[in-house]
């Protein structure tokens, strides 16, 4: 059966990355991704400023919207403090196989829950059938017409408290600019602009954090 780049991308962490180690799994996936094939993960440069928003947000609960190979699942996973819950979003289950398999293998797979669906579909359960009371920290980074109605479905279903955290990838490459006017002038958040580069390219991008004001 002819293989898939997320397939081969598994495969090099497999037989590269040190089982358990989840900095090894990051650091090779970047390697494989800036070496031999290109792949929409959020990279070690817009990694890094994710990590650092992370950390100030210290968040309880953690959704995020598109998990791809799990590369930035790992990266939050591994920032976690002990009883915190994190639930991940995968509508492909290709993509979903790969990332659960990629997340065991760092040893986070206590740390992340990973629900296969829609996110129309899934954010609606979260509060009832995931028992999510308030997301403290939600990392946006799926198809990007989804962002600004999936950012509107998180607040209709009450699931942003005051200083809740949403920050989203590629809102200048490829781009989310409904969702940007959105968070910018809807007056109900507070935005910040994380300037830089696309992963593994030399084109800019940045990431936007939007503080929920309540
Ligand atoms: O298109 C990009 N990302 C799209 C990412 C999409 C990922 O989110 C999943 N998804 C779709 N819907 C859902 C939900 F939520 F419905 F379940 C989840 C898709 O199956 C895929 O794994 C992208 C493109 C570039 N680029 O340079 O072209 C750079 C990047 O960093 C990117 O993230
Ligand atoms: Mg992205």
């Amino acid at each position: 059966m002819s293989e898939t780049k997320e397939q081969r991308v598994l495969q090099f962490v497999l037989q590269n990355a040190i089982r358990g180690d989840p900095k090894s799994v990051i650091d090779n996936i970047d390697k494989y991704c800036s070496q031999r094939e290109w792949a929409m993960n959020v990279g070690d440069q817009k990694g890094l400023i994710l990590d650092n928003v992370l950390k100030e947000s210290n968040p309880n609960t953690v959704l995020e919207l598109g998990t791809y190979c799990g590369y930035s699942t790992v990266r939050i996973a591994r920032l976690l403090k002990p009883g915190a819950r994190f639930l991940t979003v995968e509508f492909n289950p290709a993509f979903a196989a790969v990332a659960k398999q990629i997340i065991e293998f760092a040893g986070l797979k206590d740390k992340v829950q990973v629900i296969e669906g829609n996110t129309q579909d899934i954010i609606p359960q979260l509060k009832k059938k995931y028992e999510v009371d308030k997301l403290d920290f939600v990392f946006v980074d799926h198809w990007k017409d989804k962002y600004l109605p999936d950012t509107q479905l998180l607040e209709k279903c009450g699931l942003l408290a005051k200083g809740s955290v949403v920050l989203a990838d590629n809102v200048i490459t490829p781009g989310a600019p409904e969702f940007l006017k959105y968070v910018r002038t809807c007056g109900r958040y507070d935005c910040t602009n994380y300037p830089s580069f696309l992963e593994y390219m030399d084109e800019r991008d940045a990431l936007e954090k939007a503080v929920f004001r309540g």
